[in-house]
């Protein structure tokens, strides 16, 4: 695997590893806005080297747990812990180590317009890394286009010129830029048919295993639940009320879990999973 290189020896080391095998320790978050309270004491623990799936109804608060993980809001109470340094922390070297080892792809691929697919690659490896060479900077960039499973033609390409499918593929791509250990996917399958949701969910699974990554996955697919997560997270009642393999959580009897679950998109997601390719 091609690395960035190492941090100066006045930088800020790069942490790629948990220190107790917990990537994220969420404990006790209170998010309010206004009179409304969207999380109430929420605890969750992402455990390093899974891809968790984090699921809930419609407003329970999940794309605003990813924003407060990554450092975008700060909550009115409660810990973030993110590779053993303080997410909530205003000090610039701890923000700057979590960003260098996370990888965020939001749901519209959050690209820049009027920059190349390979110019967008490059922005994160240009902020975190200006001493590299425009060469390296752009094999980089070639090198995380072809992970994500572009062609090359891709890097000369605006945005608009790509189709949604792809414009996810280039946003994984700008999220691997600094090969992260950590990786946020805020409903990486929206707007995707059914074969490019699956081959998007493969891709995860495939960089996943291959770079070892810890993956934080907001989600509303239950197929993507069923073919790559190890584990679900479930947001109701304003916290995780449960975080375990999908079959314990099926089993779980609270209203919202077993619509969800045993509706017949979850039972097409499970008999998919039982007579898939993926099958075992
Ligand atoms: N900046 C904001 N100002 C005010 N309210 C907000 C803000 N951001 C989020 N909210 C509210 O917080 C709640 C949780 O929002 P969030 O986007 O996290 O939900 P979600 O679980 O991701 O929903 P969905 O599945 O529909 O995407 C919602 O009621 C939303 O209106």
């Amino acid at each position: 695997m091609v690395t960035t290189p190492e941090p100066a020896s006045n930088d800020v080391p790069a942490r790629d590893t948990a220190p107790d095998g917990v990537a994220v320790r969420v404990r006790g978050l209170v998010t309010r806005f206004g009179s409304q309270t969207v999380h109430e004491g929420l605890d969750l623990d992402v455990r390093q080297g899974e891809i968790l799936g984090v699921v809930g109804g419609s407003g329970t608060g999940k794309s605003v747990l990813m924003r407060s993980i990554i450092g975008l809001r700060a909550p009115q109470a409660g810990t973030i812990d993110v590779l053993g340094a303080d997410a909530l922390a205003r000090d610039p070297e701890q923000r700057s180590l979590i960003e260098r080892n996370t990888g965020v792809l939001f749901q519209d691929g959050a690209l820049f317009s009027s920059l190349t697919v390979g110019e967008n690659v490059q922005v994160p490896l240009k902020e975190h890394h200006p001493d590299l060479s425009d060469s390296l900077r752009y094999e980089l960039s070639l090198l995380k286009i072809k992970l994500a499973g572009l062609p090359a033609d891709a890097l000369d390409k605006l945005p608009a010129q790509l189709s949604g499918g792809m414009r996810k593929r280039a946003g994984l791509a700008r999220a691997l830029a600094l090969d992260p250990p950590l990786l946020f996917l805020d409903e990486p399958t929206a707007g995707l048919d059914p074969i490019g949701a699956a081959a998007f969910d493969r891709l995860i699974r495939t960089l996943q295993k291959a770079l070892g990554l810890t993956v934080f996955l907001v989600t509303h697919d239950l197929d993507t639940l069923y073919a790559i997560c190890d584990r679900i997270a479930v947001l109701a009642d304003r916290r995780v009320i449960a975080a375990a393999p999908v079959e314990e959580i099926e089993r779980i009897d609270h209203p919202w879990i077993q619509e969800y679950f045993h509706g017949p998109r979850g039972r097409a997601a499970r008999d998919a999973r039982a007579t898939g390719p993926g099958a075992d």
